[in-house]
């Protein structure tokens, strides 16, 4: 869309718009009543992931308005330029190459006259080497042990997706190494890391796309002194410690010997880096072989997503699926519901990949936009969320469009569990749905006073991703229509998806509050008188003998 077209100003836009007026108040039950084959076809697939819509309050002509807005945003040509290495993350200057990383050993991605794709698999390569000899016990410590334990020190996109991708994948980890995940600045999640670990059996991998967060560097400095104290020399440093990172030199001033360092490349962003060397602890974890099918899954989802038609583009479809509840319904949250422990933190990996994309007030050209953008993301596994939260999603006063992802076959013996953990899935899909009218409610003899307590409007919407199994194959591929589907919306929306300049005011206001905590000083005025009474409140309590 040329950028002087305002989006709620395209026939498209106000097309939807007109047609949402006709159906908003159009329930699910009528929907199914009138075409009751719409389970079947309102359905796309791509790779292993099926998307079954139908339980959306849409039609086909709601799809034929979506795609119509999709097609005049050019949205398949942006995602061309965006695979074509163009720099279209503009307030940053950058290229946005993520897809490259999962390319082929002999596809050619050009950036600035250069293709990338051998430098990816040459750090691919080094990774291989690198993991393999972990694995085997050929890696040994400063006092010849091998590794029994990985620690990954990193933030953000450097930490959620490697931790989230280790613990979905499980199953497929090697059974006498433990990868653990340390990222908040809060001692007390790496001194409970640290607690047990014996630190000649020890390899940190210091992770952080810039080599500048503070959380990562303090972390990583605390490790370091907790190392070189146990084993009584610094030389220990390069048999303990690796790092992952953009910037070569400050992992050399920390120490890290540059032959333990896995590169990439500004081109990746943080919370898109998971395919890229950030993946190194998920490769020790799974091994090479499955990372690699890990890699080619999330290849199967970026074709799709390059070259089906919008009609049938599974991840646009989730995207402008969501632009329909976000900017026509108003619904402020969308909840990500997977029916499969092994997914327990993919609603907080999806929290950082959506929010801070498309947490954004202003379009490309830097216009104040004048519709709501990306919505709040949060979810928890099935079927503990049921017991938890999912009153208000039944019988609140929120609409809320749920994602629910299952799996047709466990990773576990427990077949038994496994169909009642489905059988749940498939349930509230329907519950939400299609609810429980009063009428139903009275006939079963509730009494008249209960009657509005127990009935459940329904018409609450909701996809429901089906996969065969949470194999990495398959992990790879959910990924990557998550992030297209992110990458839709910003599109839609007109907003930069790539940069996050939203983070860096508190990380400045920290810098300067972090010497006063220390200082016995009044608090600079320049604070509110909040901020000054917290201040003065923390210093007065916090030493140890107060
Ligand atoms: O990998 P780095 O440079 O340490 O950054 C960690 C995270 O911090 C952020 O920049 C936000 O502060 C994220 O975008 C990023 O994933």
């Amino acid at each position: 869309m040329e950028s002087s077209v305002h989006l709620t100003q395209t026939a498209e836009w106000e097309a939807l718009a007109a047609h949402h007026h006709e159906l908003a108040d159009t329930h699910l039950r009528d929907l199914f009543a009138s075409d009751p084959d719409r389970g079947e076809r309102l359905v796309v697939e791509a790779g292993d992931l099926y998307l079954d819509y139908s339980k959306h309050r849409l039609t086909s002509e709601t799809i034929e308005r979506l795609t119509d807005l999709g097609a005049r945003v050019d949205l398949l040509g942006r995602a061309a330029a965006m695979m074509g290495g163009d720099r279209i993350n503009t307030t940053e200057d950058r290229a946005v190459l993520h897809t490259a990383l999962r390319a082929p050993r002999d596809a050619v991605v050009t950036l600035d006259g250069e293709n990338v794709v051998p430098a990816v698999h040459e750090v691919l390569d080094r990774m291989r080497a690198f993991a393999e000899a972990v694995r085997s016990g050929k890696w040994t410590g400063y006092t010849g042990r091998p590794v029994r334990t990985v620690v990954n020190i990193g933030i953000g996109g450097s930490d959620l997706g490697p931790a989230m991708a280790t613990r979905a994948l499980r199953s497929y980890c090697h059974p006498a190494l433990d990868v653990r995940f340390v990222s908040n600045i809060d001692g007390a999640d790496l001194a409970h890391a640290l607690a047990d670990l014996d630190p000649a059996e020890t390899l940190f991998i210091v992770a952080s796309k810039t080599f500048t967060t503070l959380e990562t560097l303090t972390n990583a400095a605390s490790a370091r002194d907790w190392l070189v104290a146990a084993l009584g020399d610094e030389a220990a440093v390069a048999y303990h410690f690796a790092a992952v990172s953009t910037a070569t030199e400050k992992v050399e001033a920390f120490g890290i010997d540059p032959a333990n360092m896995f590169e990439f490349w500004e081109w990746v962003g943080g919370r898109y880096s998971l395919p890229s060397a950030i993946g190194l602890p998920l490769m020790i974890a799974i091994g090479p072989e499955r990372f690699d099918e890990f890699l080619a899954g999330y290849r199967v989802i970026d074709e799709h997503f390059a070259s089906a038609p919008l009609t049938e583009n599974l991840p646009a479809l989730m995207g402008l699926i969501g632009v329909w509840y976000v900017n026509l319904f108003d619904a402020p949250t969308h909840a990500i519901l997977p029916y499969n422990e092994e997914l327990v933190r993919f609603p907080a990996f999806l929290q950082q990949l959506d929010m801070e994309s498309n947490g954004k007030r202003v379009t490309r050209e830097g216009e104040a936009v004048d519709y709501h953008t990306g919505p709040v993301v949060w979810g928890e596994p099935g079927t503990n969320g049921q017991h938890a939260f999912f009153q208000l999603l039944h019988q609140g006063t929120r609409i809320v469009p749920c994602d629910f992802i299952g799996t047709c076959r466990p990773t576990h013996e427990l077949d038994v569990h496994h169909d009642l953990l489905t059988a749940n899935l498939f349930a509230q899909g329907e519950a939400l749905a299609f609810g429980k009218p009063a009428p139903a409610v009275s006939a079963e003899g509730v009494p008249d006073e209960l009657v509005p307590h127990r009935a459940f409007p329904g018409n609450v919407p909701s996809s429901t991703l089906l996969v065969p199994q949470l194999t990495p194959h398959v992990l790879g591929q959910l990924i990557a229509a998550y992030e297209h589907k992110v990458f839709t919306q910003g599109v839609v929306w007109d907003i930069n998806s790539f940069d996050q300049w939203g983070v860096e005011l508190g990380k400045a206001l920290a810098n300067r509050i972090s010497p006063e905590l220390q200082r016995a000083a009044e608090p600079e005025l320049a604070h509110d008188s909040s901020t000054n009474a917290l201040i003065r409140r923390y210093r007065r309590l916090r030493s140890r003998h107060a």
